[in-house]
């Protein structure tokens, strides 16, 4: 959403407001803070891709470094040569003195960043002494995980979201990114005092990869072995082989069995665009959209083209759905649901949209269609920021609650569980789970489903069946070693993402001072003082992100939503395919149409699973637990609705 970014701390507290209340006075606000989002955006953007995945960014890495090491000593970036990047660096200083943004946010940037930035600080360790693994094992991995990850007792999200959207952003994850790891598996031990508690006291695993840069200033950075482009590849492939191995070269069609689910390789492995760690309710979404994709249908068209232009609408319908489905279900206020749909629509709304076509800028009729890609002078790329908000195992649950749908439970009512399918986990995952699939069928696992909620994003919430996991390798085999994933989620560290208070000011968000910032919940206190002493610039984000106060309606914390709407919006802006070719030219009149009249998950089960929400589904988002109560019916505008 364009204005997303106006609601960091630094910009004018009143258009703070605007992203999580939205009257008529902060609609008039909302417009005010166009410009100056426009700006932050570029400059967050700098931010952002310093550790792109892609390393195509070089550029922009300079940029960064340059920012803080030299902002303090005011050295004109245009003797470097980033003349236009300078310039946000001078609206920033501008701002200021206007009394626009807050002076504590702006120095505590340019001082403490030399000081405090974890990752200026490893790079400059990593210059000085060659390697900087003080910073990595402090405090251990598995310390963090055993007290403040490791799960007590599931804790489920409530009515608001299910084990379809679950199952669903791990198909998004799977579209998005990767990290290609290293050849080299390292060990880590846990140490005495708590090895008893781990389910794995030691265990190996493979550290990312390392590569050049290019730049003299970060020398490296990670690549990522999945395209980042919203492009489907979750079910198309990443790679040429990849592709063609999952079509059928007839009718532009992908491989599909006869049961609707998908087809399975010799060893048991799925045939599908990634089928790295998956599981049931994974590759069923990927079944799904295999089905979508068949059913496009252009007489006129051969193999080629036709598997062409199905791929494009399947990944544009992939998108909305993510963006005013999906995300509107994850972050339920109508101030968000206005903020995603003003995304797609614009903010006349899809009617306008519908009958004038794309005219007026972002703000009138959204970023989708936009004359031209807007990159903020950064190459598309996802950050290693991303990555780490989105590292969400605590949505997993322990259990797979299967239900009957044979039973003759009345239209709406929650089916009975069948009581020998309350499936572990495990036996969910990988080619078990796959077996298992076939035997449920899609039909009966997609409702049971829906009438799961998934769990938490919260401290002592992560699945205990992923603390001695068999993950997958690239192409879906199985690794020999265990591991343990809580204590691998402390990745982010090795891969120089920013701990939890500096995370925040590098988003410009205020940092906090105590553990009393954080959170008002004693025993969370207790336990963060237990593992970090009284230091809060040690928390893990992860950690932070899962112990912080969630906002009213919000199923992750405004630190994670900062960058997910930063991204959201890139996604779409900075891909041609949804703006200067989103057109019927590139997609056909059929599928422009085909994308326009899909608007949930709930219009493609309905496609191919005639009666089944009509039968099971009482609310109104497939991502919402299906017999919870619909959306009630309100005459104000959405434009106009009171605040919470
Ligand atoms: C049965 C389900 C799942 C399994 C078995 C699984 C397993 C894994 C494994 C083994 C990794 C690689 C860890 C590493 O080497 O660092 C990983 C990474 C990741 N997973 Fe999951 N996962 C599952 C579901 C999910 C879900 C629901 C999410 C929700 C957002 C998610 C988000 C991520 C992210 C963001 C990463 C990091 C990717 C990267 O480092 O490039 N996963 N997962």
């Amino acid at each position: 959403m364009a204005f997303s970014l106006s609601s960091s701390s630094f910009i004018h507290p009143q258009l703070r407001h605007i992203v999580y209340k939205m009257n008529l006075f902060d609609t008039l606000l909302f417009f005010v803070s166009i410009p100056l989002s426009v700006h932050h955006l570029h400059f967050l953007c700098l931010i952002n891709h310093m550790p792109s995945l892609h390393v195509c960014s070089s550029h922009c890495v300079d940029v960064f470094v340059c920012m803080s090491e030299f902002t303090r000593l005011y050295i004109s970036w245009t003797s470097w040569g980033y003349g236009t990047d300078y310039q946000y660096f001078w609206d920033l200083l501008t701002w200021e003195s206007e009394g626009i943004c807050t002076n504590v946010t702006i120095s505590c940037m340019l001082e403490e960043s030399m000081v405090r930035n974890m990752r200026l600080k490893s790079f400059l360790i990593e210059r000085l002494m060659g390697n900087a693994i003080t910073l990595l094992l402090d405090p251990h991995p598995t310390v963090v995980a055993n007290k403040l990850l490791a799960r007590n007792k599931f804790v489920d999200n409530g009515k608001q979201f299910n084990m379809i959207a679950c199952s669903w952003i791990q198909f998004m994850i799977h579209d998005w990114i990767d990290h290609m790891e290293d050849t080299q598996q390292v060990e880590l031990k846990a140490p005495d005092k708590i090895a008893d508690g781990c389910p794995l006291k030691s265990f190996k695993f493979y550290k990312t990869k390392k590569v050049s840069t290019g730049s003299p200033y970060m020398k490296t950075g990670s690549l990522n072995t999945r395209t980042p482009w919203w492009d489907g590849s979750v079910i198309y492939g990443n790679n040429e082989d990849g592709m063609r191995k999952v079509r059928a070269f007839k009718d532009g069609r992908l491989r599909i069995a006869g049961d609707g689910l998908l087809e399975h390789d010799e060893k048991g492995i799925p045939i599908s665009g990634d089928v790295r760690n998956c599981w049931a309710g994974f590759s069923l979404l990927q079944a799904l959209f295999v089905t979508e994709h068949n059913a496009e249908n252009y007489p006129d068209f051969d193999d080629e083209k036709l598997y062409r232009h199905a791929r494009l609408v399947t990944s544009a319908v992939l998108a909305k759905i993510h963006t005013i489905d999906w995300t509107v279900e994850l972050l339920r206020t109508d101030t968000l649901l206005a903020g995603m749909r003003i995304n797609w629509y614009g903010f006349l709304g899809k009617k306008i949209k519908d009958l004038f076509g794309h005219f007026g800028g972002p703000v009138l009729s959204g970023l989708v269609g936009l004359r031209r890609p807007r990159d903020h002078g950064v190459p598309y790329s996802l950050t290693e920021e991303f990555v780490s908000v989105y590292r969400m195992h605590s949505l997993l649950p322990e259990k797979l609650i299967l239900r009957d749908i044979h039973s003759t439970a009345s239209e709406y009512e929650c089916p009975p569980v069948v009581e020998e399918y309350l499936v572990p986990m495990r036996e969910m995952a990988g080619k078990d789970g796959e077996r298992r699939l076939s035997e449920v069928g899609m039909e009966q696992m997609l409702v049971s489903m829906g009438h799961q909620a998934c769990g938490a994003v919260k401290l002592w919430n992560y699945p205990s069946w992923m603390r001695n996991l068999v993950a997958h390798d690239i192409n879906g085999e199985d690794r020999p070693d265990q591991v343990d994933m809580a204590a691998m989620e402390s990745k982010d560290r090795e891969r120089g993402v920013a701990r939890y208070n500096e995370f925040r000011r590098n988003l410009l968000m205020i940092p906090i001072s105590n553990w009393e910032d954080l959170t008002d919940d004693e025993e969370v206190i207790e336990a963060l003082r237990d593992v970090y002493g009284n230091d809060v610039e040690k928390l893990d984000l992860l950690i932070g992100l899962h112990a912080e106060k969630k906002i009213k309606g919000f199923a992750i914390s405004e630190t994670a939503f900062f960058i997910f709407l930063l991204i959201a919006s890139r996604r779409l802006e900075a891909d041609r395919f949804f703006t200067t070719n989103f057109n019927s030219r590139t997609y056909t009149e059929k599928g422009l149409e085909w994308v326009n009249k899909t608007e949930t998950l709930k219009d493609v089960i309905d496609r191919h699973f005639p009666g089944m929400t009509k039968k099971w589904m009482k609310c109104t988002s497939a991502f919402s637990v299906w017999d919870s109560e619909p959306n009630q019916t309100t005459y104000i505008p959405l434009y106009l609705r009171p605040a919470p």
